[in-house]
């Protein structure tokens, strides 16, 4: 391993948002596909390889593969098990994960069962002393509606409740051409009055300033890419402000946004746009498995297309800590970073 790989393995990170379903890695797809060969499914059908490039129709078409592989109790237990592995070895200190409960027929089991489950893998990996805090957020898929939003809303409320902590918030998620958020802002009300944190995809396309400006009156406490809030891409100075009066964490997630092709190069990623505000800005992987990448190669793009030094992206990470929706491990953490360090820069 090359010197500045092996930094950014080793630096400890913080990931906020990572969708279950996208991080699943290619030897977990492998096990997977040996259980059920009468797929048919090769994996070129459920990840986008380097210098690739889909629509974000056709990522969302991957997704949708994958969702065919984990349709179990067992699967799911094993995929979600890998995956905060995974990014346990990658120097992932802190993970926030994100899932959407699917609907019983095609998972054989209940919504509840399915959040359970993941909750399940949580407990197990933590018991098993993997070197990682993780949390969970329930998503909410816009494509399903109103209903559905305001059901997800009641569970996750039940698992916050119920779980110790495990579950911090709601995460909305799915097709952002299919919808309007208007529809949704009852549940999402509701979920932020009963003490859930949001995370919402806002602004992954262009022309949703209308919608942008709905949802961020809620105000959430995350943003999900927010790629075309700013005037330079068809935005306003009204979003902006709206972000910035709130001081609104953004979750940047550069490799998929460049495969998903919603921003034309690394370089012309709003990454640089925000950072250079100094607004809360942390870097995210999205979907791991789909884009194949991982969070110690995305702080390591970041820093070499923006010309940022090891400093720079050791302070990045540090930041990411006070965006995360478990304030009660928030000092802790910081401890962390600081105990690890020396061994870092080698002081
Ligand atoms: C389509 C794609 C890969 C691009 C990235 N941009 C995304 N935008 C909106 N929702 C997403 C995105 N990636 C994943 N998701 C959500 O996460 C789900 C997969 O993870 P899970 O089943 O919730 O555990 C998808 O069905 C979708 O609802
Ligand atoms: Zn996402």
């Amino acid at each position: 391993m090359e010197e500045a790989d092996l930094f950014y393995r080793q630096l400890p990170k913080v990931e906020l948002h990572a969708h279950l379903n996208g991080s699943v890695s290619f030897s977990t797809i492998e096990k997977l596909v040996a259980r059920k060969p009468h797929l048919n499914i090769e994996h070129g059908m459920t990840a986008i390889r380097s210098g690739q490039r889909r629509t974000l129709d056709e990522c969302f078409q991957v997704l949708k593969v994958i969702h065919q592989l984990v349709d179990t109790e067992e699967d799911i237990l094993m995929v979600a098990k890998d995956v905060i592995r995974e990014f346990a070895a990658d120097g992932v200190k802190y993970l926030e994960l994100r899932s959407t409960p699917r609907k019983e027929k095609t998972t054989g089991m209940t919504k509840r069962r399915y959040v359970e489950t993941v909750i399940e893998a949580i407990r197990q990996c933590k018991n098993e002393g993997v070197d990682i805090e993780v949390r969970f957020l329930v998503a909410v898929d816009r494509r399903n509606g109103a209903e559905v939003a305001m059901e997800t809303v009641k569970l996750a409320e039940d698992f916050m409740l119920s779980t110790g902590g495990l579950v911090v918030g709601l995460d909305l998620s799915g097709d952002p051409t299919v919808g309007h958020g208007r529809d949704l802002l009852p549940a999402l009300q509701k979920a932020k009055n009963c003490g859930l944190k949001l995370s919402l995809h806002l602004s992954e396309v262009p022309s949703q300033a209308d919608e942008s400006e709905l949802l961020l009156n809620i105000p959430p406490d995350r943003i999900g890419h927010g790629t075309f809030l700013h005037p330079e891409v068809g935005g306003s100075q009204s979003l902006v402000d709206k972000v910035r009066k709130h001081n609104t964490p953004l979750e940047l997630c550069l490799t998929s946004n460049v495969k998903g092709q919603t921003v034309s190069s690394y370089s012309q990623h709003h990454f640089l746009y925000w950072y250079q505000m100094g607004h809360p800005s942390v870097i995210c992987t999205d979907d791991k498995g789909v884009f194949c990448t991982d969070l110690s190669q995305e702080y390591q793009l970041a820093a070499s297309t923006f010309n940022l030094s090891q400093e720079d992206m050791w302070t990045l990470s540090q930041k990411a800590i006070d965006c995360t929706f478990a304030p009660d491990l928030q000092q802790q953490l910081h401890q962390k970073w600081l105990e690890l360090r020396p061994t870092l820069f080698q002081l």
